[in-house]
C-alpha cells in the first residue's frame, strides 16, 4: 500500500516516521522542509513535501492537520484519492467527519502526545490510533504491526471516541485556560475542578447513550498522572502559539449536546465563554 500523511506536526510526523519503517510514505505540509523529530532523546530527520505541488494518488491518507485547517486541504485531498483510497482523520474532537462525506473516511482516536515548535517536534508519549473495526483497518493495522505505531481496530469505536473527548475536556480546558502545563495537577483545587468538569461531560455522554460513570472520572484522572509535568495538550500549545483552537469540536460540541438534552453544565458553560473569548477575532 502507498501512504501519505498530511500535516507535519506533532501527530503527523510521528505517524509518517513510523510508517516509513515498513512502507513507502510521503509526509505533506504547506511547503517542502525538513522536520527534526525528537523521541527518547534521539533525533530523526523527516522530509516534508509540498501538498500543493503533489500530483500523486495514494492508497491510505492520514490527515493530521488541526480541524481549523481541514477545510483548506479538501481540494488537495480530492486530487490525492483514487476510487479505493482510505482516509484516516487523526484529530481530537467530534463532528468534523461530516466535512469528509465525499470521501471514504474514518476518524481515529489519537493517543500520540507531542509538541511542534518551528521545525522541531518533541514526542512525549504514546503512539496509538484507535479506528473503527473493518477489513480495511485490519489490513492496514497488520501492515504497520512491526512499527511502534499501533493502529487498533475497535468494535466499540464510539465509546473510545467519547472517552478521548472526556480526556480532552478535562486536561485541554485547564491547560489552555491557565496557559500552563500538566504540573497544575499538583493543585488540589485544580483536580477538583477537572473532576467536576469531566462529571458534566459524563452526563452529556450518558444522554447520548454512552455508559460512563464515576469510575470513568477516576480512570481519566489516573491517565493524567502518567503525563510528564512539562507536557501540555494540543490546545495548550495552540494558546501559547496564539492560534485558533479546536474548541468548537471539543468543549463547544459538548455544550451543543448539553443544550440538546437540557443538561445543566455550569462549569462547561464558563469554560466555553472563556475559550470563545480567546478565539474572538482570531479566526
Ligand atoms: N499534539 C498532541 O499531543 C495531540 C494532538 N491531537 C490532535 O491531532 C491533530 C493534529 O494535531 P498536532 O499534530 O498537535 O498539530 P500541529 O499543529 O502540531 O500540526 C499540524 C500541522 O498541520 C500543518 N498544516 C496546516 N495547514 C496545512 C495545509 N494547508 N497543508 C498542509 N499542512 C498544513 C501545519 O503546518 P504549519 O506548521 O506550517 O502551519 C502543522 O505542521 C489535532 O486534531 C489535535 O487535536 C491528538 C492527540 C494529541
Ligand atoms: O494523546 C495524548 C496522550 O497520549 C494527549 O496528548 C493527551 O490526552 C492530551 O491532550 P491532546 O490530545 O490535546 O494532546
Amino acid at each position: 500500500m502507498t501512504y501519505a500523511v498530511i500535516g507535519p506536526g506533532a501527530v503527523g510526523t510521528v505517524i509518517a516516521y513510523e510508517i516509513s519503517k515498513v512502507a513507502e510514505v510521503t509526509l505533506f505540509g504547506r511547503q517542502e522542509q525538513q522536520i527534526i523529530l525528537s523521541s527518547n532523546t534521539i533525533d530523526h530527520k523527516v522530509n516534508v513535501s509540498s501538498l500543493v505541488l503533489n500530483d500523486q494518488t495514494f492508497d491510505v491518507i492520514f490527515v493530521a492537520v488541526k480541524v481549523t485547517k481541514l477545510a483548506a486541504i479538501i481540494s488537495s485531498l480530492k486530487q490525492m484519492c483514487h476510487e479505493e483510497t482510505t482516509i484516516i482523520l487523526c484529530q481530537n474532537g467530534m463532528g468534523q467527519l461530516d466535512m469528509l462525506t465525499d470521501f471514504n473516511a474514518v476518524q481515529a482516536v489519537v493517543y500520540i502526545s507531542g509538541q511542534k515548535t518551528d521545525q522541531h517536534v518533541k514526542h512525549f508519549q504514546d503512539k496509538t490510533l484507535i479506528v473503527p473495526n473493518d477489513e480495511t483497518m485490519q489490513r492496514i493495522s497488520s501492515e504497520l504491526s512491526v512499527t511502534e505505531l499501533q493502529l487498533i481496530p475497535s468494535d466499540d469505536f464510539a465509546q473510545k471516541l467519547w472517552f478521548k473527548l472526556l480526556v480532552n475536556l478535562g486536561i485541554n480546558t485547564v491547560t489552555s485556560l491557565t496557559k500552563n502545563t500538566v504540573h497544575i495537577l499538583e493543585l488540589p483545587e485544580m483536580n477538583k475542578f477537572i473532576e467536576q468538569l469531566i462529571q458534566e461531560g459524563i452526563e452529556i455522554a450518558r444522554a447520548e447513550g454512552q455508559s460512563f460513570d464515576e469510575r470513568t472520572t477516576r480512570e481519566i484522572m489516573n491517565i493524567y498522572k502518567t503525563y510528564p509535568k512539562d507536557m501540555g495538550t494540543s490546545m495548550y500549545y495552540d494558546t501559547v502559539a496564539g492560534v485558533p483552537l479546536e474548541y468548537h469540536y471539543i468543549q463547544g460540541e459538548l455544550k451543543r449536546l448539553a443544550g440538546l438534552h437540557n443538561i445543566h453544565t455550569p462549569l462547561l458553560d464558563i469554560c466555553c465563554i472563556l475559550l470563545e473569548g480567546y478565539q474572538y477575532k482570531r479566526e
